[in-house]
């Protein structure tokens, strides 16, 4: 990946590239570069310092920059020139990336570490004070076998309990004290691994909440759940289960390392010359199954991703009878992701085991070399079971290390995929900016000029120059054919999206000056086709419009959208639980409840996005009555099919192919005999049959 950023930062000026579906295709003269898969970043780049510029291009329609920040290349494309020239202006920004390459961000993890520190600090102190008490256990433990080896020449039991009452009593308070320290560290780094994993978890919910709606586009729910539940749970675990083990095992192995040079400085000089080929092997194989586990666990995310989708959409799976389709695509996922954990199970197997050879023939080694030694009396029988002690416990420390070294892997891999979300920026904030005065605050709406297209479709132009007025407390009907941008118009009102040039102004105020959460929260108020509802009562669904409404006020809301009879029907009226995303509700029901829940914030402006054409005759006759009522002195938008719930609109728009072709009344359209004409015709003439 690096080269070939680096090769392009060389020929600057004679790179072309090409854009289609998300993926870049660049050519530097003759040569083509692989097709490479353009993410988005969701990256304010004009806030940030200026990263180092590889290269510019330019076609007749686009100009964009590439540019490298953090080790990633990111392509930004401008829509047009005099767009780049612009300052502050948003960029549509791309990344480049492949998944495998995220580097783990020690920085980050100091980040979060540094809050507890502490912690860690205890908890060192704690495995270091194990360690000093694991220096002195195998020299008292030799010191016990010297006197069972003399008195298995001198047989005098009652001098025998005497001499050994002293260093057995030493070795008992060692142990105490030793079991105690451990408690103490083990306990501190639980502590240190649950307060930092908190907060990860918090922050990776709320970058994943504060996402550009584009981010949602294009990642699967089941993929951002896996974030924050296993590679978070992946990267806690990890990070206790390495430090705590690690602590406990270098502790030992430094202690043990201590008391052997104490024993017997030329058995352990050869000993430690085996050392550098251990770091040697661990290092290559460290390398190699880093490499596995990022695959795995990304895979593993597209697995989870399947079962969301088929589980969340049941329904649908099972009204066109999928279900095997659904288990098969499962299996294929689920199949690969298991591949690659058995190949990660086979090498971290290979390693383990390679270990324990390694070791088990350090014990012989020592046996071989003690026993020399003891026979040329250089060292006392104590003194090598001492020295045995010492390097079975470092031996066992390092197979802990070895076994801790899976989970370094996993761990590694998950925290840069947690980072990686939390490190992401969305281009349009969620606070921050202006709001309008409630004196000011009329609901005039104007379009100027305005081009857009979806960011993850930037070759194609949903919007083109696009310009309407909407003068405030009158109702627009925007209609056309489907797939012609009509939603657009909404999404990008309520600044789902922000517009690639011109500007939407609401009293004149370009809304992109203008704080989001306010504007949403105060100005705008969305009912569209499906009302999705938490699974919680109806009347907290409700109350979501505006969390500090009494329950008076949500009855009220309720009456006006006609809600309230069919809710205070049922048996525990507005404590009924509607299911999930209120399935136990009928789709009029469903639609009359979010109705209410966007009249409790009383908006200025009221944007209805088909919001009765999934409703059969009669529930649309209820619902529109509601919407009827909800009107009153607001500015509204409906977009909508059916003839009658345009036909009373002030204003009717046709749109086309993101044009408008036609404006007027009902009355005006329909004489004009033209594409309003066509499309409400066979509506007209069903009736008449
Ligand atoms: N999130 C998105 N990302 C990329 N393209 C999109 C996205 N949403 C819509 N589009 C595309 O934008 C175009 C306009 O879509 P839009 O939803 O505005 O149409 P519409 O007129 O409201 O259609 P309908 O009447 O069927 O709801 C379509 O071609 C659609 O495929």
């Amino acid at each position: 990946m690096w080269k070939f950023i680096h090769s392009f930062s060389k020929f600057t000026n004679q790179t072309r590239y090409s854009v289609l579906n998300n993926s870049c295709i660049f050519q530097y003269k003759n040569f083509q570069y692989p097709k490479v898969h353009l993410k988005r970043a969701y990256t304010n780049l004009a806030k940030k310092p200026a990263p180092k510029v590889h290269f510019t291009f330019s076609t007749c329609t686009r100009i964009g920059i590439a540019i490298t920040t953090g080790g990633i290349l990111h392509v930004t494309l401008l829509n047009s020139k005099a767009l780049c020239k612009a300052k502050n202006t948003r960029m549509s920004t791309y990344r480049v990336s492949s998944d495998n390459q995220q580097k783990f961000d020690w920085r980050q993890l100091w980040h979060y570490l540094k809050p507890y520190i502490w912690y860690l600090v205890a908890a060192i102190a704690g495995a270091l004070a194990v360690a000093i008490l694991n220096i002195q256990i195998p020299q008292i433990m030799g010191g016990v076998i010297n006197v069972i080896a003399r008195y298995t020449e001198n047989k005098n039991s009652e001098t025998f309990i005497h001499e050994m009452r002293a260093p057995a009593l030493k070795l008992i308070a060692m142990y105490v004290c030793q079991s105690l320290c451990t408690f103490f560290y083990i306990y501190m780094l639980s502590n240190l691994g649950e307060k930092m994993s908190f907060q990860m978890k918090t922050d990776l919910f709320s970058a994943i909440l504060k996402q550009d709606i584009a981010f949602f586009d294009e990642q699967r729910t089941g993929e951002i759940i896996n974030r924050l539940t296993s590679d978070i749970q992946d990267f806690k675990s990890s990070f206790k289960q390495t430090v705590s083990g690690g602590l406990r095992a270098g502790a030992q192995i430094v202690g043990c390392s201590i008391s052997l040079v104490m024993i017997s400085p030329y058995m352990t000089f050869i000993t430690l010359l085996c050392i550098p080929t251990v770091i040697a092997v661990g290092t290559v194989f460290g390398a190699l199954l880093r490499g596995i586990s990022r695959k795995a666990q990304a895979q593993l995310e597209k697995t989870t991703a399947v079962a969301d989708e088929a589980v969340s959409n049941i329904r649908t799976v099972r009204a066109f009878a999928m279900e095997d389709q659904e288990q098969e695509l499962f299996d294929t996922e689920a199949e690969l992701a298991m591949v690659l954990n058995e190949s990660l199970g086979f090498g971290i197997g290979w390693f383990q085991a390679g270990t324990n050879m390694f070791l088990n023939g350090m014990v012989l080694v020592t046996l071989y070399m003690g026993g020399y030694l003891l026979s040329t009396e250089q060292l006392t029988p104590g003194e090598l079971m001492a020295y045995l002690m010492a390097s079975q416990t470092i031996q066992r420390s390092l197979g802990q290390l070895s076994l801790l070294f899976g989970s370094v892997v996993r761990g590694l891999a998950a925290g840069s995929r947690v980072f990686e979300y939390i490190n992401l920026q969305p281009s349009v904030s969620l606070k921050g900016g202006q709001t309008i005065s409630e004196l000011d605050l009329k609901g005039n709406i104007e379009f100027n000029n305005v081009t857009f297209a979806y960011p993850s479709r930037q070759e194609q132009s949903i919007l083109k120059n696009f310009s309407l007025r909407i003068p405030s407390g009158k109702t627009l009907a925007i209609v056309g054919a489907s797939g012609n941008g009509k939603s657009t118009v909404v999404a990008l009102i309520e600044r789902f999206y922000d517009v690639d040039s011109g500007t939407i102004t609401i009293d004149g105020y370009d809304i992109r000056s203008l704080d989001p959460s306010w504007l949403r929260k105060r100005v705008l108020g969305l009912i569209s086709q499906e009302p999705i509802l938490f699974g919680t009562s109806v009347l907290e669904n409700i109350r979501y419009g505006r969390p500090s409404a009494t329950n008076e006020e949500v009855k009220e809301a309720a009456m006006l959208a006609n809600a309230h009879d069919f809710i205070s029907s049922f048996p525990q009226g507005y404590d009924t639980m509607v299911g999930e995303r209120g399935a136990t509700l009928s789709g009029g029901q469903k639609q009359r409840i979010a109705i209410a829940r966007a009249l409790l914030k009383n908006p200025t402006v009221l944007l209805l996005d088909e919001a009765t054409s999934a409703l059969d005759t009669e529930s649309e006759k209820i619902v529109q009555h509601a919407l009827e009522r909800a009107k009153e002195g607001r500015t509204v938008i409906v977009i909508a099919h059916r003839l009658s719930t345009i036909q009373n609109a002030d204003i009717i728009v046709v749109l086309h192919k993101g044009v408008i072709v036609e404006m007027g009344t009902h009355e005006e359209l329909t004489e004009k005999r033209g594409h309003y004409w066509s499309l409400t015709y066979q509506q007209q003439e069903v009736p008449a049959a």
